[in-house]
């Protein structure tokens, strides 16, 4: 059974600390046997009030340096970058880098991060990024049928029902979580659930900590996998129990990926939708 790797970060305004950081998940996770490994969203750089720093993919050293990485190792990476677009605006993006170092999938998150919470984050993703048309279809790789999914998508079961019903077998939510969303259970909730109604793998790795010098912005951690049946099989710690002293940063966890045990509990348990009921919910 192929072994799926999840890196945790914290990923701050410098690419090159982001892309030394992410170099040594690489090896660790080639030496642990992995054969993918899933990298958090933004693992380029966080920006700080909405300064971005991206050049495109073709010409982003955080990229190419990935690239490099994927090839020397032989390891597909899936990793969440950002990229320019039209009127000032960039594009949150989720990559798949193969074997060979070449990016074969690129999806655009679908739903953007808008929230005014109350002695909570405010935070307006749609100030400064574009946002996603469509969702990719599920791409064989040596762990599975993955389907690409970002961070805030996830609260939204419509495009991972979708996937699953392309083929995926495995979501994937790449992420930057909210501290005060994750303590609210939000995170591993919305993930577990994930899992359970489609009966997929999730993969779900996160940033963790905090990514700049005024502790204005900070991540949740917990990167995790779920297996279909909603029980986590691998985790990370958060910035909870880390207490600043960045711990959990750099750190990678592995599952196997069982595709007879998904098979088995779609078999069991058939979800069968009653289309004819809901209609909307299509
Ligand atoms: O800064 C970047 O470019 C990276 N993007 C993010 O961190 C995004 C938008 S601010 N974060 C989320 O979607 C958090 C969702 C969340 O925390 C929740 O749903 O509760």
């Amino acid at each position: 059974m192929p072994l799926a790797a999840v890196g945790q970060i914290r990923s701050t305004a410098s690419i090159a600390h982001n892309l030394s950081q992410c170099q040594k998940l690489v090896q660790r996770a080639k030496e642990a046997g992995a054969k993918a490994l899933f990298l958090p969203e933004a693992s380029d750089y966080i920006a700080i009030n909405g300064n971005h720093l991206c050049k495109s993919v073709e010409e982003s050293d955080f990229v190419l340096g990935l690239q490099r990485e994927a090839k020397r190792y032989s390891l597909p990476i899936n990793v969440g970058v950002h990229e320019p677009a039209a009127d000032q605006k960039v594009k949150n993006t989720s990559l798949w880098i193969d074997e060979t170092g070449s990016i074969t999938q690129r999806y655009q998150k679908l739903h953007l991060f808008d929230v005014d919470i109350k002695n909570g984050p405010q935070l307006k993703e749609s100030n400064s990024v574009e946002r996603g048309k469509e969702i990719l279809a599920p791409f064989a790789t040596p762990v599975g049928s993955v389907g690409l999914q970002i961070c805030f998508d996830l609260r939204f079961p419509e495009p991972a029902l979708a996937l699953r019903a392309r083929g995926a077998q495995i979501l994937t939510y790449p992420s930057a979580f909210t501290v005060p969303t994750g303590n609210a259970g939000h995170w591993e909730i919305l993930l577990r659930a994930r899992a359970i109604e489609t009966q997929s793998y999730v993969v779900a790795a996160a940033q963790v900590g905090v990514h700049d010098e005024e502790g204005k912005r900070r991540s949740y951690g917990h990167s995790m996998i779920v297996d279909p049946w909603g029980k986590i099989i691998a985790e990370l710690g958060g910035e909870d129990d880390d207490k600043g002293r960045g711990l959990n940063e750099g750190e990678i966890a592995l599952a196997e990926i069982d595709l007879e045990n998904l098979e088995k509990v779609r078999r069991e348990v058939p979800l069968i939708r009653r289309t004819d009921v809901y209609p909307e919910i299509v």
